[in-house]
């Protein structure tokens, strides 16, 4: 699970704590400038991740980890309460706040060192997927240099937990057969190089509620992206407060002002969307099966949307009862009144949309 090195020690804690701060050099130059320190940390390391914030969602192995009564756990800020409720040992939260990022990095591993030298073992319980845009990689590597060897434990993560929460599949056959993982903010705050606009991909964009404006502008001039392109914004996915914000490249940045929509949040951008549903699940499946089905036999014979529409229709009257209404097209407007979880709004062919209700 670990291994200590022989030149790891509790002084080498003190020392480093201290120049970490004061000069900002990498660790690892300063843990290897100390190589012969005298002592060595006793403890052991494991790295988690914790999900997205639903406690069902933590794997056997994090929920073990997290309810060691021994564990000293040294949490990201993200983490939910829920989660941390499950801590029976110590817990330590870091304040990793956009703009105070290093210090709290500092103190996150001042706090592990601490623990380690104590001969805890120090659970560094980390938001998502430890190696997903978490820094985990890095710490890897400064705990090897402490002379830690710690253990990784995957996490489910936002950037598909997200989505898939917020009713979207990132892949969808026929729709979408490549998915993208994107920052809003790069090291630094560098805004990262966007991918050419492809009709077959979802892009799914992490830490980028405050860059939403230009990246949804930029989208369109820079990366060649319809405007229309759909975007969903999924806040707080697998938490109490989960809600998804549903627009497209032109509009989402303003309704996400209006709706005040705040991080954590993943952004969604592509055709793989289904807008809005109330349906039973099973009424979903069937109506994205039964959608790409009808694409299928009627586009390759030439036919129209009034074609597709009737073939969706027949199939939902046929599995469903009788009385469901259907809508196909590239652009439309609509207010229809539906019997409650019997009406749907989605795509399974980028730029046409399907909006299915029973009246
Ligand atoms: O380089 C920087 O840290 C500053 C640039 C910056 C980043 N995110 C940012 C900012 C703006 C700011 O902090 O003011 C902006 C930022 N940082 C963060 C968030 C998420 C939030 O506050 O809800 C956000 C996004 C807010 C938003 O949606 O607008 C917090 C954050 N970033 C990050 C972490 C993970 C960690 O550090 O352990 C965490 C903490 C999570 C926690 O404590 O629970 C990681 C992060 N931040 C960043 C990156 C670089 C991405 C890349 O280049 O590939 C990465 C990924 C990595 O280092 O592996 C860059
Ligand atoms: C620093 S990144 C960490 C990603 C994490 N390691 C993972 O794999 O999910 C933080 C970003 O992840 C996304 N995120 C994390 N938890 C989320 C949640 N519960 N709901 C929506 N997005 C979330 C947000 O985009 C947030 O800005």
């Amino acid at each position: 699970m670990f291994t200590i090195s022989p030149r790891a020690s509790s002084s080498l804690y003190t020392e480093t704590s201290v120049t970490f701060v004061a000069s900002g050099m990498s660790s690892t130059a300063l843990f290897s400038s100390n190589p012969s320190s005298p002592s060595s940390p006793t403890g052991r390391l494991t790295m988690v991740g914790a999900g997205p914030g639903d406690p069902n969602l933590l794997t056997v192995a994090a929920l073990h980890s997290i309810s060691d009564p021994e564990a000293l756990v040294i949490s990201d800020r993200l983490v939910s309460q829920e989660i941390l409720d499950l801590v029976k040992g110590e817990v330590r939260v870091a304040n990793k706040s956009p703009g105070c990022a290093d210090k709290a990095q500092n103190e996150i591993y001042t706090w592990c060192l601490g623990g380690l030298a104590e001969g805890k073992h120090v659970v560094r319980l980390k938001i998502g997927d430890p190696f997903v845009f978490g820094r985990g990689g890095e710490e890897v590597l400064k705990f090897r240099g402490m002379g830690v060897e710690p253990k990784v434990i995957p996490g489910v993560s936002a950037v598909f937990a997200a989505p898939l929460l917020g009713g979207i599949p990132v892949t969808h056959r026929g729709v979408a057969n490549q998915v993208v993982m994107c920052t809003g903010y790069g090291r630094e705050g560098t805004s990262p190089d966007l991918i050419k606009y492809h009709p077959d991909q979802t892009v799914v964009f992490v830490m980028a509620v405050g860059r939403l404006r230009e990246l949804s502008r930029k989208l369109i001039s820079m990366a060649g992206y319809p405007p229309d392109t759909p975007v969903a914004i999924v806040e707080q996915a697998g938490n109490p407060g989960q809600r998804t914000i549903r627009g497209n490249l032109v509009d989402i940045a303003d309704k996400a002002e209006r709706e005040n929509v705040k991080p954590p949040s993943t952004i969604v951008v592509g055709d793989t969307h289904i807008y809005a549903e109330d349906m039973t699940d099973e009424m979903c499946s069937s109506a994205i099966t039964i959608s790409q089905e009808a694409f299928q036999m009627n586009v390759t014979k030439g036919k129209v949307y009034a074609t597709i529409a009737a073939h969706i229709r027949a199939g939902f009257d046929k599995s469903f009862g009788r009385g469901w209404n259907c809508v196909v097209g590239r652009s439309f407007g609509a207010f229809v009144t539906h019997e409650i979880k019997t009406y749907m709004y989605f795509t399974v062919v980028p730029g046409v949309y399907i909006l299915l209700w029973k009246a």
